[in-house]
């Protein structure tokens, strides 16, 4: 087990943990911007509390911030600023630096990366979600998974270069943003923190607190909201800044999810008409939007707001085709479906084959659910379905880039932050009564004992083995 995987598997992240992991000599810190802070002259306005609820209530989604276990404002959707006191910038004497920090998921850089990268994104309890009784188990549950579904992974990034692009177009997206932002007279420091991969986010808060950042706007690289992304990072966040003076008192606007914003659909139907001029018959062309899924439990039982976000984002993005007189027909699918589970329907290599059988010739992949390149696109959807597809019947197929760096996408996310700012406040949050209630011994001895019984009778039944040998192997 190397350092980082070390680090992830202390079940409390703590900031003197990631000082061990930037001392461990990775890389981490290069995506920090860290340039001198740069300063702001006027006065913000710090907002108040209502701002959170009119970003709940503005789409329908209260009922999952309800189940923030922290009992914390979490809106899924729209701006969302901390429910609690709001508090003034730390002096009104001091002049402002403003910090943007991007969220994003990170990506093996080797293939020696793979299994350890695997491991983080199986450990977090946001991406399997245990029972109460069974979190105990996350972690050995998470080294068995990432094992067994390295060699596959493997394969993957293999067939795309050995490693993910994710980093690197990141700390481009990162550049880019931070130029716009100057050239509307916002001098900003905007830093990368990944989830599951250097840089940890962990590495870019230390960074932010080093660089004395003084107000802060968090934007998570993930157009639309779930649980298992943008939910899971937001939480790490919280975990490091409740457990810090100077962070817990920072003002902090979180973008939860931006996926409406004009200058993000224009910037999509950009590409998608851009793409269909390359047909040789664009109106004939099937517009086929293919999104990351998620478990079907995450919608169903946990109110991930994700499916209705994407399905809104889809009417949306056509929406704006139809008014450019595009008229194409068009078709959602969900994409990479890992382990035993139910994910969101329809799966996107059934519906290819369908599709395929139904007649369809001509047929345009437009990856949704992401802005950079990476391994679901390039290998995935570039690879194994383009075959998939050509083998059911379809004769013509192209795929719409990613936005990347595209200059109208960088600029609304721009627009994004500077509407963000002004919204933020602190972030500060008490120990919740039920992470108390955790350290009793005699109730953690008590689940620990029923929990192996339990685990024991589940994961070893031959079902489940040969559920997990089926898809993850
Ligand atoms: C909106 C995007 C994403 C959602 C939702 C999401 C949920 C989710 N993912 C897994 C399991 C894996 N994801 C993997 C890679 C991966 N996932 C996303 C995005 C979303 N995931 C991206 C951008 C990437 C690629 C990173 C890169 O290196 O380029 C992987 C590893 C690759 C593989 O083996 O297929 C796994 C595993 C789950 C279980 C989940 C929801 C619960
Ligand atoms: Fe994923």
């Amino acid at each position: 087990m190397d350092a980082a995987t070390c680090s992830r598997v202390l079940p409390q992240i703590n900031l003197s943990h990631s000082d061990r992991r930037l001392s461990a000599g990775r890389s981490g810190s290069a995506s920090c911007r860290s340039s001198e802070g740069l300063k702001i002259s006027k006065q913000l306005t710090v907002s108040c509390s209502v701002a959170s609820d009119k970003g709940n209530d503005m789409f329908g989604l209260s009922h999952y911030s309800k189940k923030n276990p922290a009992g914390e404002v979490l809106c899924p959707a729209g701006v969302c600023t901390y429910g609690g006191t709001a508090v003034e910038s730390h002096s009104h004497a001091e002049e402002e630096k403003v910090g943007v920090l991007l969220l994003n998921l990170g990506g093996p850089e080797t293939l020696n990366d793979v299994q350890p990268f695997l491991f983080n994104l199986f450990a977090d309890p946001d991406i399997i979600r245990l029972p109460r009784l069974f979190r105990f188990l996350q972690q050995p549950l998470a080294k068995l998974i990432s094992v067994l579904r390295a060699p596959k992974s493997k394969e993957g990034y293999a067939a795309i270069g050995g490693g993910s692009p994710l980093r690197k177009i990141t700390d481009e997206q990162a550049n880019e943003l931070k130029k716009t932002l100057e050239s509307k007279d916002l001098p900003v420091n905007v830093y990368v923190g990944m989830r599951y991969w250097y840089p940890f986010t962990e590495e870019a808060v230390q960074q932010i607190k080093k660089d004395r950042i003084t107000r802060l706007v968090v934007l998570p690289l993930y157009p639309q909201f779930s649980i298992s992304t943008t939910g899971s990072s937001v939480s790490v966040l919280q975990d490091i800044f409740r457990k810090d003076a100077y962070l817990s008192r920072m003002p902090v606007s979180i973008i939860n999810s931006w996926y409406q914003r004009e200058g993000y659909l224009k910037s999509m139907a950009d590409l998608i008409s851009k793409e269909l001029e390359s047909f040789s018959e664009p109106a004939e062309v099937m517009i086929f939007f293919s999104a990351h899924g998620v478990p079907l439990s995450y919608v169903e039982d946990a109110g991930d707001p994700y499916k209705d976000q994407m399905e809104e984002c889809i009417f949306l993005i056509m929406k704006e085709l139809k008014s450019r007189g595009i008229n194409n027909e068009h078709t959602l699918a969900y994409q990479s479906r890992v382990g035993p589970v139910q994910w969101l329907k329809p799966y996107t290599d059934e519906v290819l084959v369908e599709l395929g059988q139904k007649g369809v010739k001509s047929l345009l992949a437009v990856p949704v659910s992401f802005v950079s390149e990476h391994i679901e696109t390039l290998e995935e959807i570039d690879m194994e379905y383009r075959e998939l597809a050509l083998e059911s019947g379809i004769e013509n197929w192209g795929r719409v880039p990613a936005l990347g760096c595209t200059p109208s996408f960088i600029t609304d996310l721009a627009d994004a932050v500077i509407e963000a700012l002004p919204l933020a406040t602190a972030m500060s949050t008490p120990q919740t009564t039920s992470e108390v209630v955790d350290h009793d011994p005699l109730r953690y001895v008590i689940k620990i004992f029923f929990g192996s019984f339990l685990a024991f009778v589940l994961f070893f039944s031959p079902k489940m083995i040969m559920a997990f040998r089926n898809h993850l192997i």
